[in-house]
């Protein structure tokens, strides 16, 4: 595969509604859409690194000044055979996962489109269409919880994820368990908000059925979290600490979680993400596709990987509209069915971009070229 030329494009996107976090509250999304362009066709991913380092260590700055000195200069020179060839040039880089996902996510969709394959069909995928959750963040009244709720439940959604913090938490889980009762598909992330210190209240939340507490504990800790999970009886299902195949082997082997969401992006693109896939297959444990607020170049990505056979669990892959006035792409990510995201058929990703709109929300773009 030849690179003959790739274009960094960094929008700002205004959320349809404030999200908020243990972390933080996002008005608004900015990240950067990338470009790869090779045999008359293009590949396309996106930057789903924030704009401060509170998820991870990586910023959009840092991404593209990665990206721009050590990854771009050396794919335009490269031949690679395919999209894995990319990880192993590039894994002398420490960490910086965002940035060597973004360049070897567009790399896929394009190896793809050459190749006449949907993304799903290039990464091994066999479901045609996939269960999807919501992802509801801190809601300033328990009222304005449960109307969410109420609203995403109704639209057939497979699986609501609140988030949580300490002090707001065990009253919003007894809340949507009173309203709503205990089929509905109910996890909580917390975003690293608690410490084992916080063991009873954490214990109390296992009366209340959920699927999973997410990243109850730091953000790069596996020990203690192997502590808490002999405590409860909820699974504990890993995010942050999960930056890379290894990652997955200790945490699986400590007994950290019985659960891992997968993100494209935290873990340095689509074939670690594939290689964490398939260990977690092995070792029985399901995985679900985490989401980061993704225009929908970055939906479109998730799709593809959480149409792998171990995605059993659905992920954070709303519609569109959930975040989105109007998304980047067409056609926008829709329900085809309550709670369910068809795997598209054309080539590569399968939505086209909508460049006016990217043109709207544009802040700044570079071309890099042989
Ligand atoms: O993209 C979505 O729909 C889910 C977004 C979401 O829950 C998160 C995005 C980014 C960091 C966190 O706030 C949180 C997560 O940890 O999954
Ligand atoms: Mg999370």
């Amino acid at each position: 595969m030849k690179i003959e030329k790739v274009k960094f494009e960094r929008l700002k996107m205004p959320l349809l509604s404030p999200f908020q976090t243990s972390f933080g509250t996002e008005t608004d999304r900015e990240f950067i859409l990338v470009s790869v362009y090779g045999d008359g066709l293009v590949g396309y991913a996106e930057c789903v690194a924030m704009d401060s380092p509170v998820y991870n260590e990586e910023t959009i700055d840092t991404a593209w000044h990665v990206a721009e000195q050590f990854i771009i200069p050396k794919v335009l020179e490269t031949e690679l055979d395919s999209p894995e060839d990319f990880s192993n040039i590039f894994s002398w880089i420490r960490k910086n996962n965002m940035a060597k996902s973004a360049v070897e996510s567009a790399i896929w969709d394009l190896y793809a489109k050459q190749k006449g394959l949907t993304l799903s069909e290039a990464l091994g995928g066999e479901k045609e269409e996939i269960e999807v959750g919501v992802s509801i963040g801190i809601e300033p009244t328990v009222d304005g919880l449960l109307k969410k709720v109420e609203g995403f439940l109704a639209e057939g959604y497979k699986k609501i994820k609140i988030k949580i913090k300490p002090g707001v938490d065990v009253d919003r889980v007894k809340a949507i368990r009173e309203q709503f009762g205990y089929d509905v598909p109910l996890m909580a992330d917390a975003n690293s908000a608690y410490t084992l210190a916080d063991l009873e209240t954490l214990k109390r939340l296992d009366q209340y059925g959920l699927i999973m507490i997410e990243q109850p504990l730091a953000h790069d800790d596996i020990v203690d979290h192997a502590k808490l999970q002999s405590e409860l009886e909820t699974p504990i299902c890993l995010d942050e600490s999960i930056h890379s195949l290894e990652d997955a082997r200790k945490a699986i082997e400590l007994g950290s979680c019985k659960i891992i969401n997968i993100k494209i992006g935290r873990v340095g693109g689509l074939t670690q993400a594939k290689k964490i896939h398939d260990l977690c297959q092995e070792k029985g444990i399901p995985v679900w596709c985490g989401g980061m607020l993704e225009s929908g170049i970055g939906r479109a990505h998730n799709i593809a990987i959480a149409s792998l056979f171990n995605f059993t669990i659905p992920g954070d892959t709303s519609a569109s509209k959930k975040y989105w006035a109007e998304d980047i792409i067409e056609p926008e990510v829709v329900l085809s069915k309550p709670g369910i995201v068809a795997v598209p058929k054309e080539p590569g990703i399968g939505y086209s971009l909508r460049q006016d709109i990217v043109d709207k929300y544009l802040l700044y773009s570079k071309v890099y070229s042989r």
